[in-house]
């Protein structure tokens, strides 16, 4: 058996918490399935830069390059808002996704009839939710030129700069209509081109791939701030959800948490040599070291781990099932509480999926 090389990134605040409980999830399928998982430790984010100075250490770098895939907690926290740019701990985030060239953020929502109650929607509103979110994750305005500072007509500003390629626009649209393939064979396409010069070369590009590639898909075109009241009242009308860094960002976590909560939603961002699976989340300073979190965003982050960096299906259906009977068995942790539940911490959490992983 060959050893499948993780890179285990836990980063700061419930990063910590989240990341060792999803290992030990994977724990429990090596002893099942055989995977011959070695995981290799390594820091990024706040806790990096106060032991190493740098928020993302080479030697993180260089163990992900050198990995079958990457396992990422979430990085921040208020203890390192003082830093300047460079060194704060969202860097070590956004220079992995550059230097391994995650172009791909996939993140999935879901509203299953079990957790249909937890969802801020009406079930008959809820009912059939199911969205794939493929944002771009490499470029727009999180990477573009920026400045901090300086005056001009004799005010202080600040500026960041949007920018997308043709290129970067035409390979994140290629990965939409051939994730439709797959699904229900729709694709939205989500801009602001009634204001954005960015947003008129993303959708004329987008129209053109369709039109020469992918012409038997599905292709709708919506403005942000509409796509973000749609999400509210008729999900269902989505299946694969094609949008920029920043937009993505945003309304996934607004998608998240029509599916209960932010603690429920993996990610897979996706390259060509390497791919990084993510909760959703950041570090959630406010609850962080209670031991109180919800794990499943980042267990299902390892089932997305399984399906699309290992191709092990069986493994990633075997997490996935155990979250959705540990969830209909009623357990709950406090982010998705109600009366009448199970209420427990993230390890009695942990301990009831592992508890029903076949
Ligand atoms: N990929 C990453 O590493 C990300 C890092 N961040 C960083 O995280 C820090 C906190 O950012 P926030 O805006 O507060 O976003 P956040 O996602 O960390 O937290 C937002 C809210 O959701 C709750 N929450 C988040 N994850 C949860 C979980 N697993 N279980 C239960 N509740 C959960 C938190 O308690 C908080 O009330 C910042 O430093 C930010 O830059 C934010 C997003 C992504
Ligand atoms: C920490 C940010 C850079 C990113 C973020 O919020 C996200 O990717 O969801
Ligand atoms: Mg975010």
């Amino acid at each position: 058996m060959m050893a499948k090389k993780i890179t285990v990134i836990p980063g700061d605040g419930i990063g910590q918490e989240i990341t060792e409980e999803t290992v030990r999830v994977l724990g429990k399928i090596d002893e099942i399935y055989k995977i011959g998982f070695q995981f290799e430790w390594k820091e990024a984010g706040g806790t990096a830069y106060d032991h190493t100075g740098s928020p993302l250490p080479e030697e993180t770098i260089e163990s992900c390059r050198k990995a079958d895939a990457v396992l990422f907690g979430a990085v921040g926290g208020d203890q390192w808002d003082h830093l300047t740019p460079d060194l704060r701990p969202e860097k070590a985030i956004l220079g992995l996704r550059k230097q391994l060239g995650l172009y791909v953020n996939l993140r999935p929502v879901r509203i299953s009839d079990s957790m249909i109650d937890y969802s801020p929607l009406k079930p008959e509103i809820a009912k059939g939710t199911d969205i794939m979110i493929v944002r771009e994750l490499v470029g727009g305005i999180y990477f573009g030129d920026r400045c901090e500072s300086e005056i001009h007509n004799g005010a202080e500003r600040a500026w960041d700069l949007e920018n997308y390629s043709v290129p970067e626009v035409e390979r994140i649209a290629r990965f939409a209509f051939e994730a439709a393939r797959k699904r229900k064979n729709h694709v939205t396409s989500v801009d602001k081109s009634n204001v954005l010069a960015t947003s008129r070369l993303w959708r004329r590009t987008v129209i053109r791939v369709h039109d020469e590639e992918y012409p038997d898909v599905k292709l709708d075109h919506m403005y942000v701030d509409n796509c973000a009241q749609q999400f509210a009242i008729h999900p269902p009308f989505f299946d694969v959800v094609v949008t920029g860094n920043m937009f993505g960002d945003i309304l996934s976590d607004e998608a998240a948490v029509l599916s209960g909560s932010v603690g429920m939603l993996p990610s897979a961002s996706i390259g060509q040599e390497t791919s990084l699976y993510e909760p959703i989340h950041g570090s959630a300073p406010d609850i962080a070291g209670k031991g109180i979190a919800n794990p499943i965003a980042a267990i299902l982050s390892a089932a997305m781990l399984l399906r699309y960096s290992l191709n092990e299906d069986k493994a990633a259906d075997a997490i996935e099932k155990a979250v959705s009977d540990t969830l209909d068995e009623g357990y709950r942790t406090g982010d998705i509480y109600k009366e009448g539940m199970k209420k427990v911490n993230g390890i009695e959490m942990t301990e009831a999926i592992l508890a029903h992983i076949k």
